[in-house]
Order: C-alpha cells, then structure tokens, then sequence
C-alpha cells in the first residue's frame, strides 16, 4: 500500500511564489500554449522547478508503481483567471490562464512529450475540464450531472497517453475526481488469463467525434477514422504488461465482447466490478495538479450540478506520451503534436 507521502508532494507559499513568477515571466514571452519556441524550452526552463518536486515525479515514472500522485500548493490568481468560460470555443488565445497552462506543460515535460488530437477540442494541446451547458449528461469531460464512468483516457488509441495531468483551477463544490487502481491479485486467475487476450471490443470515446468539434476541412480524414473506429471491430486486451502487476486499458462504457464469448463478458465484468469497489474520490483544490499513470489508473469524475455562473470547476488537462514516434506517421513533422 502507498503511503500519502508517495502520494502528495507540496510546493511551500514561498516557492509557489517563486514558481508563479516563472510561469507569468513566461506567459508573457511567448504567444500561446502551443507555441513552437515555448515547447522546445520546457524542459530546460523545468530545471527551475523546485528539485524536491521534480525528483518526485521522476520517482513515480520511473518506478512505474502508483497510479496516480499529486503535486499541490501551487497558486492560481482567481481574478487574473476570471470566470470560468461557459465553453473552450470562441476564447480569446492565449486565455488569462496561460500561466497555469504553462506550468502542465512545463510538469507534463519531465514526463515525455506533450501531445494532443486534431479530433478532439477543436485541436488544442491544453485542454479546459468544465461543466458546459447542454452536455450534463454527456460521457464527456464538459459533462456533469451524469457520474463519469472510470476510464483509461483515450483507452480506444494505440498512441494513447502514458500519462495524464489535471491541474484545478477552481472546483469551489468539491467536485471529486474518482480514481481506481488495479490488484490483479483479487482477479480469479482464469480472468486474468482471458483479460489478457484480445477479445474486447473497444469504440472512441464521444470527445473524438466531429459533432464535438467546429467543422474542419482540415482534419477531415481524421474524424473519418474516428467514425470508421466506432462501427470497426477493434480487438484489444485490458491486460498487459508483467503478468504479476499488469498494466490496464479499459472503458466499459465503450467496451463490449463479441457475440457467445461468454469468458470475456465475465472477465470485463469481474475487473470493472473491481476497480468499482476499489474506487477513491480525489478531491482537487485550486492549485493542484493531479498525475495520473494512464496504464495504472482508471479515472473518471463525480455528478454534479453546474451553475454556470462562473464559479463552476475549472480543471486543465494535458495528454503525455514517452515515445513520441510512436506516432511520427501521422505528425507532418518530427516536432507537431497533435495526432
Ligand atoms: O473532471 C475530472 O475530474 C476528470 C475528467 C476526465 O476524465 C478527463 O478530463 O479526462
Ligand atoms: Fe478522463
């Protein structure tokens, strides 16, 4: 079992002072968080980051262990930030917040390269988490009154992230994150051995699909795919990895078995009924930056009921990869990011 200290890691006033700084000194010199330079720099200006932070986090990549961990103390001005936009499209870029979006980035490079999808947000690297009007009860990250089943993000993509950051900006309500890692060792070992083959079908999650997005001639193809995914028979195993503490990949909600495969029906059933019971609520406070190992960890969110008013739970969200060639056929250059 992890102890907290595993787990958090804390950033004093003084140095989220220090950090805040930073990360002002750097939204002012550079145009957006998608900007070329910016992205080049990030890890070098990471060396700035305070070293107990950054040892922290390698610690938990490297050990491979945790599914999640947090990194807290850090400030977010609520008036610089102001309210919480009722949607992502249509905002001034770069919005008020760019200081906190480059400190995902700068937290998200010592981890890999940070990346994102032409399908999904209208193709933003940095990505808002809020409550919008009309989605409540959408399997979606804007959703809310609707409990957000546990996940793998992006569970369907081969090039899916490795790893996951959240940071809060606001979440006044106390809104929880839900978090579930796998013991495969209170699976029934029959179970394990079916999850690990590919007998699980599995379909893009909704945030991929072109009704989600501003039309885009440009990516065209890409959303063709996406809905080409959803009708295709996608075989895939939840289980992989060292047999003993197995990595997972897996979305009930978009998952189904074949026809009469009655084992893999079983042992999707007894695994999403684990991780359902092992279920934790994350509650993230202004400031925080939520890691998640998206091999180790299903996530999901609590209902809640949005106000719209501004003062709604306002997360940031970066997508991470540790092999960025993985996908270099489809980046039309060896530094694009989006897939
Ligand atoms: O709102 C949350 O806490 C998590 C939402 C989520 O699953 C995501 O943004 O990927
Ligand atoms: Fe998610």
């Amino acid at each position: 079992m992890a102890s907290a200290t595993d787990r958090l890691s804390a950033v004093s006033p003084d140095v989220a002072q220090e950090i805040e700084e930073l990360t002002l000194r750097l939204a002012k010199r550079y145009d957006g968080p998608e900007d070329e330079e910016l992205l080049r720099e990030l890890p070098v200006v990471a060396s700035e980051l305070p070293a107990a932070q950054r040892r922290f986090l390698r610690g938990f990549a490297l050990d491979d262990a945790l599914g999640y961990c947090v990194v807290g103390g850090h400030t977010v001005d609520q008036t610089r930030i102001g309210p919480t936009p009722r949607h992502w499209r249509g905002r001034p870029r770069p919005g008020p917040e760019l200081a906190e979006e480059i400190l995902l980035l700068l937290y998200a490079s010592l981890l890999g390269e940070p990346f994102a999808w032409k399908t999904q947000q209208d193709g933003r690297l940095v990505h808002d988490v809020f409550p919008i009007k009309g989605y409540e009860t959408e399997q979606l990250g804007v959703g809310s009154t609707d409990l957000l089943t546990l996940h793998t993000e992006d569970a369907f993509h081969p090039w899916r992230a490795d790893f996951l950051l959240l940071g809060c900006l606001r979440n006044p309500r106390r809104v929880a994150t839900t978090v579930a890692e796998l013991d495969a060792r209170l699976l029934d070992p029959a179970h394990v051995r079916t999850l690990f083959q590919p007998r699980f079908l599995i379909r893009p999650d909704d945030s991929h699909l072109a009704e989600h997005n501003a039309p885009s001639d440009a990516y065209r193809e890409q959303f063709a795919e996406i809905a080409e995914m959803k009708r295709d028979d996608n075989r895939v195993a939840v289980l992989w990895g060292d047999p003993a503490a197995p990595y997972l990949r897996i979305d009930p909600y978009f998952m189904e078995v074949p026809d009469g495969d009655d084992e893999a029906a079983a042992a999707l059933a007894a695994v999403g009924g684990l991780l359902e019971r092992r279920t934790e609520d994350v509650v993230l406070r202004p400031g925080d930056v939520l890691f998640i190992n998206n091999h180790r960890l299903a996530h999901g969110r609590r209902p809640f009921t949005a106000s719209y008013d501004g003062t709604d739970r306002w997360l940031k969200r970066v997508s991470v990869t540790t092999d960025f060639r993985k996908s270099r056929e489809r980046r039309g250059t060896a530094t694009a990011r989006f897939i």
